[in-house]
């Protein structure tokens, strides 16, 4: 095994040829009725995606959300076990931090535990100490919220500080700071092409997970253009995936192949870019 998750991941996006990285975002009220009376619906959902895109795949990325409850957490580590069983890096997008005490636990969720996940979003609103356990975690790779793809997220991520940047970009300036590992990167959304091409010139050499293309409408050239360092770099699509038979005439029991050929068609797009 490389050092850093960002060589792994570089790696892994040289043998497929791909920078997509497949959202695992199983809402359970929009899985495939057939698969509603499974033990684990979300995990055997998962699993025939998982089967259906792992060739298109540069990554998956669970998002915690969808299974913060009694049985979320065994589909959550079948999940990301069988990722690696297909030899894909696994991001957990938990955008999590907090005092370092409870970052500590936090943190067991990324590195080397059994179905551990290796990268994971992390808030910074908290600033450093909060994400230390985060980013000693050689290993482990850390994806820093920076300026996100939801309508909000001007809110306050745009606003002006007394130097004249504005918030996003100082988080930027952090996180380069914090990268003494070489496992930061930051989350820039696809819905804010400038900014990512103002912070790729801010920071060149953090690799960037940009996510907001297919549902969200985010710009899929600029999530490429300005998302990879040195080639390295994840654009996410979940639901543009996952749910891609929904309407269609397959939708219940084709849903794995709608869900392959969505994968290897935004593959191949995002190829055009790099
Ligand atoms: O951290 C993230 O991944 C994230 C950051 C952000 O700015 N916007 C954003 O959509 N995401 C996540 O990326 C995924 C996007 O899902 P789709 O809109 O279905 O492709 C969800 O899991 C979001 O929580």
């Amino acid at each position: 095994m490389t050092a850093t998750f960002f060589d792994r991941l570089g790696e892994r996006i040289r043998e497929r040829d791909s920078v997509l990285c497949v959202g695992l975002d199983p809402d359970p009220s929009r899985l495939p009725d057939h698969l509603r009376d499974r033990d684990l619906p979300r995990w055997a959902f998962n699993r025939r995606i998982i089967d259906a895109t792992h060739e298109h795949a540069a990554a998956y990325k669970p998002n915690a959300a969808f299974y913060e409850d009694d049985d979320g957490w065994r589909a959550l580590t079948e999940t990301i076990a069988y990722a690696h069983g297909k030899g894909v890096p696994v991001v957990l997008d938990a955008k999590r931090a907090d005092i370092g005490n409870t970052a500590r636990q936090y943190a067991g969720l990324v590195g080397d535990r059994a179905h551990a996940a290796d990268a994971i979003t992390v808030n910074p609103y908290m600033g450093r100490d909060s994400l230390e356990p985060f980013l000693s975690r050689e290993g482990a790779g850390v994806f820093v919220l920076c300026r996100t793809s939801n309508p909000g997220g001007s809110d306050l991520q745009d606003l002006e500080l007394a130097s004249g940047e504005a918030v996003y970009e100082r988080v930027a300036a952090l996180a380069d700071l914090w990268n003494g590992n070489g496992n930061v990167g930051l989350v820039v959304g696809a819905t804010a092409p400038e900014e990512l091409e103002e912070l790729r010139e801010q920071v060149p050499d953090l690799p960037f997970l940009v996510p907001g293309v297919g549902s969200q409408g985010g710009d899929a050239e600029a999530a490429v253009e300005f998302g990879l360092a040195e080639g390295v770099g994840l654009v996410n699509s979940s639901r543009g995936i996952i749910f891609a038979a929904e309407g269609g005439p397959n939708e219940d029991e084709g849903f794995e192949k709608a869900a392959g050929e969505a994968a290897k068609r935004l593959k191949k797009r995002l190829n055009r870019y790099r």
